[in-house]
């Protein structure tokens, strides 16, 4: 569904490329979460899927990134919103500002492309239930929680009834409350068969829901596997990105023969709750 052919990108105006030889194939229904440190290019990278690098941004783009089989760089930005949705990290900046309801702002990208009046009110309805937001409908946006605002601009993305959706860190700006409404969010998408691209620093919501997780440094790819293969790797720490507690207290318990051999490190709570309370392997004396 995404494919990125030895891709590099350099911004205007800059010396040191953004991305660097990047070639990946995100298939159909995969959600992928991206990780990496602070400027290691994961914005870029998100912001290229969806066609804002370079139609946006300018730059120098080299190879070819393609979604549905489009090539981003020569598809026009109106058409690419029916292709990919982008939701970024602060959802009042994505509030189109000139509407007053929830529902009058998910309209908002249908009026522009035309679709009916009696489509237009179909899919705002599908979407505000998958969304859990059938009660926020009539009220203002700008009335809302963080969370319940991002929820709307996932909303907005969702009811052009995109084939793929990029999220870049969208839950970075909310509390604990709102971020578990945002991965509850994501998982319906999830579970609808949409292909997802998640630049994400709460490791463990992504853990759960990422079918696989990229790590990029200095605009590569340094690491691409399922997310325990990702998170369980001693190289990570190396590119900037943790791991998580419950895999650094079982690599430390390992290093002291307490945790059981034949049995993968933990990612999350579960597993090394799972692992500390295996019985002790018995020792010959
Ligand atoms: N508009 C821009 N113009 C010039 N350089 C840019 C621009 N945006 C990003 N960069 C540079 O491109 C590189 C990658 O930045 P990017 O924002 O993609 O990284 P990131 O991994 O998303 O970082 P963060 O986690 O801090 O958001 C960095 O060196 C950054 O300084």
């Amino acid at each position: 569904m995404i494919e990125f052919e030895n891709v590099g990108f350099t911004y205007p105006e800059t010396a040191e490329p953004a991305l660097r030889g990047i070639a990946l194939s995100v298939p159909q229904g995969q959600v992928c979460g991206v990780v990496g440190a602070g400027g290691a290019g994961k914005s870029t990278f998100a912001a290229a899927i969806a066609g804002m690098v370079p139609h946006v941004t300018g730059g120098t783009l080299t190879g070819a990134v393609r979604v549905a089989g489009r090539s981003m760089a020569t598809t026009a930005l109106a058409e690419a919103v029916t292709d990919v949705g982008l939701v970024v990290q602060d959802p009042f900046n994505q509030m189109s500002g000139a509407k007053f309801t929830v529902r009058e702002e998910l309209a908002f990208g249908l009026e522009n492309l035309g679709v009916p009046r009696a489509e237009m009110v179909e899919r705002i309805d599908a979407v505000l239930a998958e969304l859990g937001i059938a009660h926020l409908a009539d009220r203002s946006p700008f009335s809302l929680s963080g969370g319940q605002q991002q929820l709307v601009a996932i909303g907005a993305v969702l009811v052009m009834r995109p084939k793929v959706v990029v999220l870049d860190e969208p839950t970075s700006q909310l509390d604990p409350a709102s971020t578990a409404l945002v991965f509850g969010a994501l998982a319906a998408l999830r579970a609808g068969g949409i292909t997802v691209v998640l630049v994400e620093h709460k490791v463990a919501g992504l853990v759960e829901l990422a079918d696989r997780i990229v790590v990029l440094a200095d605009g590569a790819i340094a690491l691409d596997g399922t997310p325990h293969e990702v998170f369980t790797d001693e190289r990570l720490p190396g590119f900037g990105v943790s791991p998580t507690r419950y895999t650094r207290a079982a690599r430390q318990a390992a290093e002291r023969g307490r945790w059981p051999a034949d049995r993968p490190l933990p990612v999350l709570f579960d597993e090394a709750a799972a692992g500390f309370a295996a019985p002790e392997p018995i020792h010959p004396r």
